[in-house]
């Protein structure tokens, strides 16, 4: 019998301008997921859920729909099919649930992304982690029927990751600035990312698109040179804000907190609720955090939030 501990962080999809093509991790919160091996077989499927912690009986047991289970059987399959390992012993799966469901903070990839790392350790690391980011996408078909990328692909490379391509996956990673820290407010209430993608217009004019591409190239060349003043101003978003900030109770308000207490920029983390900040030092993303915190609870819905403040994660999902 074998144990090992997988952990992947919370992830911020989007990073306002880049819908579906850009996304990045953070320190914490993030899932655990500990694996553990056995020698014999002992049931139809060779990876079975034995306990989820943290997430109030919410999450599928089925191992083929909690995202989790289901990235470790499609690793299995990669293995057989194309490495010539056939896995006959059984996995035990455990999920330590830390991070809030449908909370914008990739928590469905912070799953599945932990459960790879484990299991690609439990066996001896067949696998490079850009191979495993497959399947880990995969798991976002399953959890919100999209496989979109941009939370799955940084909870298991860490960094910014720019998806150039979806077919063929071509993903690029982009360092942060050493001075860039996010500051992310998750205001206590649910949003699904289906629904949330749902809202979303099904074409956009010419006009639209020039001025998100725009916002996008400059938001890279900010992040490569560093360059806090341009990152700020190319944090805009005009085709999945307007649409999905209707959704979030308070949304104007708190960007306006957060651009007060002097971040750089501020949009709707992944599909939302939680809305994340920028800024250039610890201690105004600190500032920001607080402002935020009473924006959400100034409002006639009085919203409670948690705030965290982390620099990027440049490590990505791994084993603890
Ligand atoms: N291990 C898992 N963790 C979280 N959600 C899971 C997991 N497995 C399956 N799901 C399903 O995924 C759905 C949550 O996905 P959803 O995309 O809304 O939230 P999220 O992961 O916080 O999303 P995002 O941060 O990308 O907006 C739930 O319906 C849940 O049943
Ligand atoms: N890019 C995805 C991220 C979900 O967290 C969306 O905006 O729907």
């Amino acid at each position: 019998m074998k144990t090992v501990t997988g952990f992947a962080s919370a992830t911020i999809g989007n990073v306002a301008c880049g819908f579906d093509v850009l996304g990045f991790a953070i320190k914490e919160p993030g899932d655990e997921v500990i694996l553990t091996l056995h020698e014999e077989s002992s049931s139809e499927s060779p990876v079975s859920i034995k306990t989820i912690h943290g997430d109030g009986g919410a999450l599928p047991r089925d191992p083929k729909k909690n995202t989790s289970s289901f990235v470790v059987l499609k690793f299995l399959e990669y293995l057989r099919n194309h490495k010539g390992i056939d896995f006959q012993g059984h996995i035990d799966l455990e999920l330590k649930k830390n991070l809030p469901l449908s909370s914008g903070m990739g928590s469905s990839a912070a799953s599945a992304a932990a459960a790879l790392i484990a299991a690609n350790e439990l066996l001896g690391g067949p696998c490079t982690k850009m191979e495993l980011v497959h399947f880990a996408i995969e798991g976002e078909r399953v959890a919100c029927g999209s496989a979109h990328a941009d939370n799955a692909a940084p909870a298991m490379l860490g960094n910014f990751i720019l998806i150039r391509s979806y077919n063929p996956l071509d993903l690029i990673t982009i360092p942060p600035p050493d001075q860039l820290y996010c500051t992310l407010a998750h205001p206590h209430i649910e949003l699904r990312t289906a629904y949330a993608r749902s809202v979303l217009p099904r074409s956009i004019s010419l006009k639209t698109a020039t001025e998100q591409w725009g916002n996008v190239g400059a938001l890279i060349s900010g992040l490569l040179t560093s360059d806090y003043e341009l990152i700020g101003r190319a944090l805009v978003d005009v085709i999945a804000e307007p649409k999905r900030a209707t959704l979030i109770p308070g949304f104007y308000q708190v960007k306006e907190a957060a651009l007060g207490a002097g971040a750089l920029g501020c949009s709707i983390a992944g599909s939302g609720p939680s809305i994340f900040a920028f800024s250039s030092s610890a201690a105004t993303a600190e500032k920001a955090g607080t402002a935020m915190r009473n924006a959400f609870l100034d409002i006639d819905e009085h919203l409670e939030a948690d705030i965290w403040v982390s620099p990027v994660c440049r490590e990505g999902a791994r084993i603890l």
